[in-house]
């Protein structure tokens, strides 16, 4: 959107979570995962702004409880110049993040933040990783044009609960990475460099690819090594699939599962149950392994079932196709406790979901965080609520939810 008198521009985007509907700790031996976009996003507005004494950009993070004003002449002094362009690999720009010099532009970005906020250490971790992702992202992207850039205001909400396995920070970074970019479309528009079409709704395939991988950029300085599953995930919407050594894969399956997301209120360290799952797989390896086979298997067949499920063909029995997934979702959940990774709590949820005739797995590393639960179509709305009531009153939290929507968008 733009403010005809000013030449100031907004931009609105939201990105979505993540969920692993399949795969999860057998992806660690090399099997395939699954994963899916959730319907809770997050979102982030940009807007430039007159700035009438000294030119800022102020960012309203409120999830994680911050609120910054950075100066931009300093930000755009000493960030953009030396130009990232000439950097080792010699061929970085906005439209190559993974040319980046990941190591050497995040150093800049920190000495500069200790120099700017001389209590920037006093912060916690969480706000500082914020921080310094957007100054990455900001940086990387404009600091590689000629663009002049204008003071701002920027504010990131989002309905995902942080920390917790569904992708919070891929979803933020993904955010991020959109708003940047549509920004710079936006001015290149208008700009002596009239390259891009400002009518275009939203992100093209290309444009998707490279904020994923800025958005992966943005994971590794969240946690070191990330397999980039998350990023791909909240980019491209979806399905997502991913074996260990190869680039993520965006399956085209436009589909729409409802689900009950449960929170089990247990919280759990995926560092942790990992290591369960190794030390199990020492003392039975041929067993494990047949586990981790299995698992395989089922991410397959249900990425088939799933295949069937949103080609809308006719000839296809919706509801066979629903039970047959409903079956594998079982079948997963008891491979991966089979593993040692569930928890009494999960097992009450599904217990409860079973109950009324639905299935329900762990999802992410287990041993508490979260369970979905499959609502086919024809499940009867009593039913829902009434597995919802019972889940809420024996203190789980519980949101029903979409699995498979829009990957980054455009808000209009
Ligand atoms: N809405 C948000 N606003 C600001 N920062 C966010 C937001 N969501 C996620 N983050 C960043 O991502 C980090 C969470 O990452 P992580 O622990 O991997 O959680 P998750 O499993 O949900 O991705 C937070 O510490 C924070 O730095
Ligand atoms: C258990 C594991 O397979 C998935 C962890 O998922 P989450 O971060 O808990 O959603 C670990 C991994 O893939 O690194």
């Amino acid at each position: 959107m733009l403010n005809g008198i000013d030449n100031l521009y907004t931009v609105s985007v939201s990105a979505p979570g993540k969920v692993i509907l399949h795969g999860e700790h057998s992806v660690v031996y090399g099997k395939t995962a699954v994963a899916v976009s959730l319907g809770l996003r997050s979102s982030i507005v940009i807007k430039e702004v007159n700035c009438h004494v000294e030119p800022t950009i102020r960012i309203h993070l409120p999830c994680v409880g911050l609120e910054e004003t950075l100066p931009l002449e300093p930000t755009v002094r000493i960030l953009f110049h030396p130009k990232l362009e000439p950097g080792i690999t010699g061929k970085f720009s906005w439209r190559l993040p993974d040319k980046i010099d990941h190591e050497s532009h995040l150093r800049r970005v920190d000495e500069f933040l200790h120099q700017i906020r001389p209590n920037f250490d006093a912060l916690q971790n969480n706000q500082k990783n914020s921080l310094r992702s957007f100054l990455y992202v900001f940086s990387g992207i404009f600091g590689s044009t000629t663009l002049p850039v204008k003071s701002m205001e920027i504010s990131l909400g989002s309905e995902l609960t942080i920390g917790a396995g569904t992708g919070s920070s891929a979803s933020f970074a993904v955010c991020l990475a959109g708003a940047l970019i549509q920004l710079l479309k936006l001015k290149m528009s208008t700009g002596f460099d009239a390259f891009y079409d400002q009518t275009s709704e939203d992100f093209n395939m290309n444009e998707r690819e490279i904020i994923s991988e800025w958005a992966y950029n943005c994971e590794r300085i969240m946690h070191g090594i990330p397999s980039g599953i998350d990023n791909a995930t909240c980019t491209f919407g979806s399905l997502v699939s991913f074996k260990k050594g190869s680039k993520p894969r965006h399956l085209d399956i436009k589909m729409d599962l409802r689900v009950l997301l449960v929170d089990s209120r247990v919280s759990r360290e995926t560092r942790a149950q990992v290591l369960k799952v190794a030390v199990l797989r020492q003392r039975n390896t041929a067993a494990v392994d047949h586990i981790l086979d299995a698992c395989d298997h089922v991410a397959h067949t249900a990425t088939q079932v799933l295949e069937k499920l949103s080609s809308g063909k006719c000839e296809i029995n919706m509801e066979a196709e629903y039970q047959h997934l409903a079956e594998l979702w079982d079948m997963n959940h008891c491979l991966l406790a089979a593993l040692g990774v569930s928890h009494p709590a999960l097992e009450a949820i599904r217990g409860a979901a079973r109950a009324k005739g639905l299935a329900c797995k762990l999802t992410g590393a287990g041993g508490g965080g979260y369970a979905m639960v499959l609502i086919p179509p024809s499940t009867p709305r009593s039913t829902v609520d009434s597995l919802t009531g019972q889940l809420l009153e024996n203190g789980f939290r519980v949101k029903e939810t979409r699995l498979g929507g829009p990957g980054v968008s455009i808000e209009m």
